[in-house]
């Protein structure tokens, strides 16, 4: 489970507050979505939560820890983080770049053995990627480099897994792999994971709950109460309509965008 309370972080070069008063929880066994326009701060969440930036008040908690008094081994084996991908200065293959997944369980200085190899190409054979393990992250695609980092977050079996835009640079059908994926993670409840989008679709389809964050305050519900057309008018300034499907007694729901709405009404 993770608890987030009274957040409040502001860069401190900056003279606008990002989080005032942020609270929510994601519990074990479901994924929540955070939405919001460019630049509203759901990378700076992420941040907040891995300890990369130090919030000026509230806490987040991971089963009733804080995370500021975690230990960091501790916290690196419960917790995965797939980055936005983008091109590592250093000429890893896939195979190498998957198992630094595992580096919380790897001693210092011990170099990984070969069943930690076959792990590794274990995990990209899962998501159908094993021909990417003797290529150089350099020379991959945003989206192939992307699904190797998938997998690196995965291979250590975390308990919380933060994913940031992870379908930005996938095809169709590898965003539906990582979908699939989050569903089956959520079927098996154990798992509270974090997926920052920019699809309402996805949060429609793996989130229970969605947090869409706003310039002047946030709202946090079941998806359904958060992704509508009245919400998308005013966090994102535009005309939409909520389309909905079902096929084999499954529901999927879209935001379908019309237009722009007058931007004085957007709610900055
Ligand atoms: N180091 C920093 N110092 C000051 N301001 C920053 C810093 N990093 C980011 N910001 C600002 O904080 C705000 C939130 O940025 P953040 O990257 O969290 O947005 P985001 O919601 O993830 O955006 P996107 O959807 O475009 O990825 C932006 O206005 C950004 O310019």
């Amino acid at each position: 489970m993770i608890r987030v309370e009274h957040l409040n972080f502001q860069y401190p070069n900056s003279d606008r507050q990002i989080f005032k008063d942020l609270s929510f929880h994601v519990p074990k066994g479901e994924a929540l979505a955070i939405l919001g326009t460019n630049g509203i701060g759901k990378t700076t969440f992420v941040k907040c939560l891995l300890g990369f930036l130090a919030y000026q008040s509230g806490d987040i908690f991971i089963d009733d820890e804080s995370v500021k008094q975690m230990d960091t081994s501790k916290y690196w084996k419960l917790v995965s983080y797939v980055p936005q991908s983008k091109k590592a200065a250093f000429g890893f293959t896939g195979l190498e770049m998957t198992v630094m997944g595992l580096s919380p369980y790897v001693k210092m200085g011990r170099t990984p053995t070969k069943e930690d190899y076959e792990r590794a190409y274990e995990q990209l054979r899962k998501l159908g990627i094993e021909h990417l393990s003797e290529r150089n992250c350099n020379k991959m695609s945003g989206g192939e480099l992307q699904m190797v980092l998938i997998a690196r977050s995965l291979i250590k079996n975390p308990k919380i897994l933060i994913m940031d835009e992870p379908e930005s640079h996938l095809d169709l059908r590898n965003q539906l792999k990582i979908l699939n994926m989050i569903e089956e993670l959520n079927s098996r409840g154990e798992y509270s994971i974090i997926i920052n989008t920019h699809f309402p679709q996805h949060a429609f389809r793996i989130a229970k709950s969605t947090l869409l964050l706003g310039y002047d305050g946030y709202i946090f519900d079941k998806t359904e109460h958060v992704v509508t057309t009245r919400n998308m008018r005013d966090y994102f300034g535009i005309n939409s309509e909520i389309l909905s499907y079902e096929r084999a007694e499954k529901s999927y729901s879209t935001i379908l965008p019309i237009d722009l709405q007058n931007s004085q009404e957007v709610s900055q």
